[in-house]
């Protein structure tokens, strides 16, 4: 397990450990007023989190399955990326995909949060890649669906 600051301005409470056995935090919605989508209409909601990864983490933002179900309103840029030297407030950008009007409350949980590791690469710039049996096909090319 490793500690992670985080600055909560909203008033929803925070579970101080992350739930075991699940991968993401959900993140809820930290709103004066209740916000209404149009289909397709897109908007960023507040969580009022500001968090301080260290060096080599980035947080991923994904939808939540029963957002998605219940209301057809997907994470747009999924999975967003929170850098680790990003000090701002984490922002959802959403977007309403279903064909009704769908409303987001104050407190709702509109996405979830993963701490991911990942790798700090030095790029090698070369004239020529290795050969590969799969070479430059891809986009289907085997012909299996
Ligand atoms: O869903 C998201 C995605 C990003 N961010 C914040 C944290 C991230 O570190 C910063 C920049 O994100 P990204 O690199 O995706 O944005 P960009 O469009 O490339 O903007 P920039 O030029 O500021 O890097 O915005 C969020 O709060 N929510």
């Amino acid at each position: 397990m490793s500690n992670v600051n985080i600055i909560n301005q909203s008033h929803h409470p925070l579970p101080k450990y992350q739930t075991s056995g699940s991968a993401g935090m959900d993140l809820c919605a930290f709103i004066t007023e209740t916000i209404t989508l149009q289909p397709l209409e897109r908007t960023l909601i507040p969580t009022g989190l500001f968090i301080e990864l260290p060096h080599s983490y980035e947080a991923q933002i994904r939808p939540r399955s029963g957002m998605a179900v219940k209301k057809g309103i997907t994470v747009i840029n999924s999975p967003g990326t929170i850098d680790s030297d990003y000090r701002g407030e984490i922002k959802i950008p959403i977007v309403n995909l279903s064909g009704e009007v769908q409303t987001i409350e104050d407190g709702e949980r509109v996405a979830q949060m993963v701490i991911a590791k990942h790798e700090t690469i030095a790029w090698n710039e070369v004239a020529e890649l290795n050969e590969t049996v799969r070479g430059a096909g891809g986009f289907g090319h085997t012909g299996t669906v």
